[in-house]
Parts: C-alpha cells; sequence; structure tokens
C-alpha cells in the first residue's frame, strides 16, 4: 500500500500519478491534498509520513512544489527516510543505498512524463541488502 500526499503546488501531479497506479493496479491511499486550493505542505507531507512510519503504508510518494518542503516535513517522522528525486539514476540509487521508504517530487520542478519515469524507477527497484549501506541506515537513526 501507497500513502500518496500532496499540496496545492503538488495537486495536478499527483493525479497523474493516481491515474498512472490506477493503470497498474497499485494500491494506495491519498492523504490530500484535494484541489489546487493554497494549503500547507507539511500538515499533507506528515500525515503520509506517519502513514509509512506506522506501517499502514510500504512506501509514500509527497509532492509539493519543488519537493523541498514537503520532503523536509516528511523526514521529521521517526523512521522515514524520504528523498527528493528528479531523475531515475537517483531513484534507484536511493532504494539500493538508503532504501528510501518515501520519493518527493516538485511538480514545478519536472514534466509528467518524467515524473512517471522517476516513480516507476523508485517503486520497482529493491533494497540491495548490501551490509554498508544497512550499516550507514542504522547511523541515520542514531544521535552523535
Ligand atoms: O515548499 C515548497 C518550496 O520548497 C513548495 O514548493 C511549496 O509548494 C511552495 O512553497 C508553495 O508556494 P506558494 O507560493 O504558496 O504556491
Amino acid at each position: 500500500m501507497l500513502a500518496l500526499a500532496c499540496d496545492h503546488g503538488g495537486y495536478e501531479l499527483k493525479q497523474e500519478i493516481i491515474n498512472y497506479l490506477n493503470s497498474k493496479n497499485i494500491e494506495f491511499i491519498d492523504f490530500g491534498c484535494t484541489s489546487t486550493d493554497a494549503v500547507d505542505y507539511p500538515e499533507y507531507g506528515k500525515k503520509a509520513a506517519h502513514a509509512v512510519a506506522s506501517g499502514q503504508c510500504d512506501k509514500g510518494i509527497i509532492i509539493c512544489g519543488t519537493g523541498i518542503g514537503i520532503s523536509i516535513s516528511a523526514n521529521k517522522v521517526p523512521g522515514i527516510r524520504c528523498a527528493l528525486c528528479h531523475d531515475c539514476f537517483s531513484a534507484a540509487a536511493t532504494r539500493e543505498h538508503n532504501d528510501a521508504n518515501m520519493l518527493a517530487l516538485g511538480a514545478r520542478v519536472i514534466g509528467v512524463g518524467h515524473a512517471l519515469k522517476v516513480v516507476e524507477t523508485f517503486l520497482n527497484t529493491p533494497f540491495s541488502n548490501d551490509e554498508r549501506h544497512i550499516r550507514r541506515i542504522e547511523q541515520i537513526e542514531k544521535e552523535f
């Protein structure tokens, strides 16, 4: 189960992602927002992040204008590793190396066709399970 969320800047791209997910029979929960009316991205990013952190959803995709504000918000939730990616190389690397559990996109930065390729790459790339990556992910959660 996938968690989706956006602010007003990401609403239209989220609808395109919903069409893509439906075409692939991928289940999702949409945590809003529900229109292009202005809202505040932290509420929506954190709602999706809590759904992932609690185990209600396996992964999340969140969208704002740049992807920056909503990813910063999601990464405040313990257990979340949200990666802002606007290319397929980064989307694959963050799954393989960081086991990222959320993807952030900036709808004002990237076109729809490219964004859907990034989504596809993120969803279809497994974590490497490599020892060095596991060690580093454990260090992300630790206080130094
Ligand atoms: O958080 C952001 C900037 O990093 C997002 O792009 C927001 O969508 C943006 O700030 C919203 O801006 P607006 O002027 O209120 O539409």
